[in-house]
């Protein structure tokens, strides 16, 4: 797998606090990178420091198959972008593409695609001042992505979106990802859950788990079944007669995933069948896994 990014001990330190500690990760080419942690975990000042806008106190970032000049493979989706409130849409993007070193006859043509792919193709000639928050977030994915950069980060993508439009930008960010290595990140764990190949947990500027989210699943809880019963004494009469791990939770039986095929549940539930309303797979949220390995003290 060829990887993108390199980084290897990264710290940013301000008097006497370190804001990002030591991290250590890659990201393999044309995979999605969710960086999760709560408030004040360093997650703006790490994706500054790889967008090149604030420097590292010690550490390093190496960059690969990117091309002469790294910043040109890089597209920043800033949390809190600057706009000029006077200039219209297609004027911010020439703007944009300028900065990223695209020039010639095809650079407005290519702002007009950009602008029509988040969403904003008819307010190309609107002023950016009259834009709504959720416009402004759209812009500021299209200025990030006109040069078409081999590395797009993304601090906090969606969450000036309403549900409809976060699912619309989700979309957008898939269809992304089939040509662009894609870090992060996020405080809107279901979309991290939807849109992963590697999660990075930070808490306090550390790096305390990483992984693919099936192996940071297992770790942390894992897969496995839920029963569900007419009522509270059948499951629980259920759960008592299973041979595996399994809890009963109100009307609920949940059976860990590790001990048994859903081949043997099933063959034990029909030979048990009192109450039984339904079975299906059911896997460790991701929410449930932040408050466990973001929440420890
Ligand atoms: N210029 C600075 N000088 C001193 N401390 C700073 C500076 N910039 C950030 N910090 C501190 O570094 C820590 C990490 O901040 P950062 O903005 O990276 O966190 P974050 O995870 O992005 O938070 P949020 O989720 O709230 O956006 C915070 O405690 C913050 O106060």
């Amino acid at each position: 797998m060829n990887m993108v990014l390199e980084v290897s001990g990264l710290t940013k330190q301000y008097d006497g606090f370190r804001a990002v500690d030591g991290l250590t990760f890659s990201l393999a080419e044309h995979t999605a990178t969710a960086l999760i942690g709560p408030n004040g975990s360093g997650k703006t000042t790490t994706l500054s420091m790889l967008a090149g806008l604030l420097r590292q106190s010690s550490g390093s970032i190496r960059f690969s198959g990117t091309g002469k000049d790294p910043r040109s493979a890089i597209g920043f989706l800033p949390q809190y972008p600057n706009f000029f409130p006077w200039m219209t849409a297609t004027e911010y993007m020439e703007l944009a593409a300028g900065l990223s070193g695209m020039g010639g006859r095809d650079v407005r043509s290519e702002c007009e695609k950009t602008l029509g792919f988040v969403g904003l193709g008819d307010a190309g000639k609107k002023r950016i001042g009259g834009f709504s928050g959720g416009m402004k977030q759209r812009l500021g994915l299209a200025q990030a992505i006109i040069h078409r950069p081999a590395l797009l980060l993304l601090d906090e993508p969606v969450s000036a979106l309403d549900p409809a439009g976060r699912r619309e930008v989700m979309e957008m960010l898939k269809e992304l990802g089939e040509s662009t290595t894609i870090l992060y990140s996020t405080h809107i764990l279901n979309d991290a859950e939807e849109m992963t190949d590697q999660l990075l947990f930070l808490r306090g500027g550390k790096l305390i788990e990483k992984g693919p989210l099936r192996e940071v699943r297992e770790k942390h809880g894992g897969s496995g079944y839920r029963v569900l019963f007419s009522g509270q004494e059948a499951a629980e009469r259920f759960a008592d007669a299973v041979p595996w791990a399994a809890s009963a939770d109100g009307s609920a039986v949940m059976i860990s995933g590790e001990t048994v095929t859903m081949e043997e549940l099933l063959r034990f539930a029909s030979e048990h069948p009192a109450g039984i309303t339904d079975i299906g797979r059911t896997a460790v949220r991701l929410e449930e896994i932040f408050m466990k390995v973001v929440g420890k003290p």
